[in-house]
């Protein structure tokens, strides 16, 4: 049966990995909780460092296929993965959590992108 409760922020772990090469990263689920935080503020930084970059590529288009750009997409998806690959054995399954945010992600910029084009106007035929 499932505990009606959230986990414990403060105290000792209830379990432990079986490897026993396996590092730990803190000792509280508090500490842990603070580091993710301290990351998601990161992370949403480089987003919005991204996003600018995305807006600013609208001056290079010239129609929705080019905002689009699917053959960049493309190396943005295998990169992205071929970069997780090497933490895979710490994270299984990184490889396609990380494919899988990217593909959401770039769909959404482009679509934001695409908004973005209607507030441009062409200066070069
Ligand atoms: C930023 C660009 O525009 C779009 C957004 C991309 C992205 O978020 O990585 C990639 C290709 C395009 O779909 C670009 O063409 O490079």
């Amino acid at each position: 049966m499932n505990s009606p409760h959230e986990p414990a922020v403060a105290g000792a772990p209830v379990r432990r990995f079986k490897d026993p090469a396996y590092v730990e990263v803190a000792s509280t689920l508090g500490e842990l909780r603070e580091r993710i935080d301290s990351l998601d503020e990161q992370i949403v930084n480089l987003l919005a460092q991204r996003a600018a970059c995305v807006r600013d590529a609208t001056r290079f288009k010239r129609d929705a296929f080019q905002v689009a750009a699917p053959a960049r997409q493309a190396q943005v998806f295998e990169r992205v993965r071929a970069l997780a690959a090497p933490h895979a054995p710490a994270f299984p399954g990184l490889p396609d959590i990380v494919e899988s945010t990217y593909r959401t992600l770039v769909g959404a910029f482009v679509a934001a992108e695409a908004q973005l084009f209607q507030d441009t106007e062409t200066i070069q035929p």
